[in-house]
């Protein structure tokens, strides 16, 4: 068996399958709303789109929190039409969002072109202030939000970029940067399933992969993405 940490993680719970992993994180983001909420009005929230978010998200929509001060951001979106089923807000509109005030969920305009899309969502993101909490997933080639291995989309300066010749259809796309994703308060992953057992290996043998390069976060993994190898604790 080998034996693996996750370098820069500032934590990891290792669940037994996908079921309790989404049952752990939605509790966890449960406990940093309220946390966030005890020290100030609005609670900023950035989803993830991909598979994984999915379940978690309906847990959290069944929970009882003051909807009407948490606001909902997006990690990235795919240039699509609106309303298109492989768009990460329409999967968050049926998931999670479906009670929660227009005004407080902020979609990324993809719909427009990657180039005028990253344009207004950074002026939107910089009218939002800080993100409390970032929700990630990660891809099978160690993509994050949509920032892909050798992307020259990874040395964007801004908070919001466009995202051209992603290797994931579609290939436009916006994305926060980096530097925006480790600018937030508090950043989960959300990782299940033996398709992201690649990746994850990777980044605990210190590859260069976009996810590695977001620091001190909390991962949630499941053993399916952990099989074959032993994750140990951080702290
Ligand atoms: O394309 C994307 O992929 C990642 C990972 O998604 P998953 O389905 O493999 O969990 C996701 O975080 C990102 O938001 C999405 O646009």
């Amino acid at each position: 068996m080998n034996l693996f940490i996750l370098p820069h993680a500032a934590r990891m719970t290792v669940c037994a399958d996908v079921d309790e992993l989404a049952a752990a994180a939605a509790q966890r983001i449960a406990e940093l709303i309220e946390d966030t909420l005890a020290a100030q009005e609005v609670c900023n929230i950035a989803l993830a789109g991909g598979d994984t978010p999915h379940r978690c998200y309906r847990l959290l929509r069944e929970m009882s929190l003051p909807w009407t001060r948490i606001h909902f951001y997006f990690d990235d979106e795919r240039c699509l039409p609106i309303g298109d089923s492989k768009r990460n807000d329409t999967m968050a509109r049926d998931s999670l969002l479906s009670s929660v005030p227009a005004a407080n969920i902020h979609a990324i305009p993809a719909e427009l072109g990657s180039a005028v899309a990253a344009a207004l969502y950074a002026q939107e993101m910089a009218s939002a202030g800080a993100l409390d909490l970032v929700l990630l997933g990660l891809g099978e080639d160690g993509h994050t939000a949509s920032l892909f291995p050798g992307n020259a989309a990874l040395q964007a300066a801004g908070p919001v970029v466009a995202v051209s010749g992603a290797p994931k259809l579609p290939p436009e796309r916006v994305s926060l940067s980096l530097s925006a994703l480790n600018a937030a308060r508090h950043k989960l992953f959300l990782v299940a399933g033996s398709a992201k057992r690649d990746a994850l290996k990777g980044i605990a043998q210190g590859a260069d992969l976009p996810a590695a390069r977001v620091l001190q976060a909390e991962w949630y993994l499941d053993r399916n993405a952990t099989l074959g190898f032993e994750m140990l604790p951080c702290e």
